[in-house]
């Protein structure tokens, strides 16, 4: 099979998404979404879990544009490995624009650390879901975690709520920012101040490094598009309790969703009701991204 060729069941993004009615604030940022390939010129990696759709810079660049948003956060996929040419060739061409959170090698050496900041990447991400990453001892993890510290760089995490009792240790001694991928993946369908949402609230009240993407609702959802309603609650209370620790992101080019690929505008149509204060909206939007990736 050549490296290429999408798996069976994979849905592409949305080809012709909604311009969203809510307006975000000037200098607004998508602060997660990724780009695959094109595997012509960028190939996927050797390991990895699944085989997407090419999903290029241009066409995250126009959607950008067409959510009026300014700028990118572009996280690396696990598609990609410690790879991170497509990457960083997408913040290359970004006038700016973008900056990136990128997956290293146990042996990055510092020269090439150096060279990924001056590129624009400002965080390393690690994967502790067993679909999409093999497992890395905690330890290797660490030292990682302390060699991009004095860079003043964060660590993004993404695992599942029900996986939170057992990366406790590991997060809280963690010497960096962490940012946690669309709020731990919480179980909607249990209760907002059920024990499992209040743990991860714990986590963040606790250690004020915790930060937390209150994105994704397309994969979190049971009630479903448009709406997205049993979300929402969760989402909002992250923001109204934490408003100067959260970020947003469409999560484009959603990877590895399997009953439905939402309208990236709907998405943004979404904001107003998790962050329903103009005051929110901009530091969700504005002043959370830039202070964590631009300053
Ligand atoms: O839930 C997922 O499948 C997923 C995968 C990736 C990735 O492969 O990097 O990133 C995400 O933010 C979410």
């Amino acid at each position: 099979m050549p490296a290429s060729t999408m798996d069976k069941d994979w849905l592409c993004f949305h080809p012709d998404p909604s311009k969203p009615r809510f307006t975000p604030p000037p200098g607004a940022v998508d602060a997660h979404c990724h780009v695959f390939g094109p595997a012509a010129v960028f190939p996927y990696a050797p390991e990895r879990k699944y085989t997407p759709c090419d999903a290029s810079q241009d066409q995250l660049f126009a959607l950008r544009d067409l959510l009026g948003f300014e700028r990118n956060v572009i996280v690396q996929a696990t598609c990609h490995g410690s790879d991170n040419r497509a990457l960083l060739d997408a913040i290359a061409h970004s006038n700016g624009r973008a900056r990136g959170v990128a997956s290293v090698a146990p042996d990055v050496s510092e020269a090439d650390l150096r060279r990924l900041h001056e590129a624009g990447i400002r965080g390393v991400r690690f994967n502790f879901l067993r679909r999409l990453a093999d497992f890395t001892p905690r330890e290797v993890l660490m030292n990682i975690a302390e060699r991009i510290a004095p860079l003043g760089w964060h660590v993004v995490v993404y695992f599942e709520a029900q996986d939170l009792p057992e990366l406790w240790d590991f997060f809280t001694r963690l010497p960096t920012t962490v940012v946690v991928d669309h709020m731990g993946r919480p179980d909607v369908t249990q209760p907002i101040n059920g024990p499992q949402f209040e743990h991860f609230v714990r986590l963040m009240r606790e250690h004020p490094n915790v930060w937390s993407k209150v994105s994704c609702p397309e994969r979190m959802s049971v009630s479903g598009p448009p709406a997205y309603d049993d979300v929402v609650p969760f989402a909002q209370r992250l923001v109204e309790t934490f408003p100067d620790r959260v970020l947003w992101g469409t999560d484009w080019p959603h990877p590895n969703l399997r009953t439905h690929m939402p309208d990236d505008g709907t998405l943004v149509d979404m904001i107003p009701r998790i962050a329903r204060t103009a005051q929110l909206q901009q530091q969700l939007l504005v002043d959370n991204p830039m202070r964590l990736y631009w300053a």
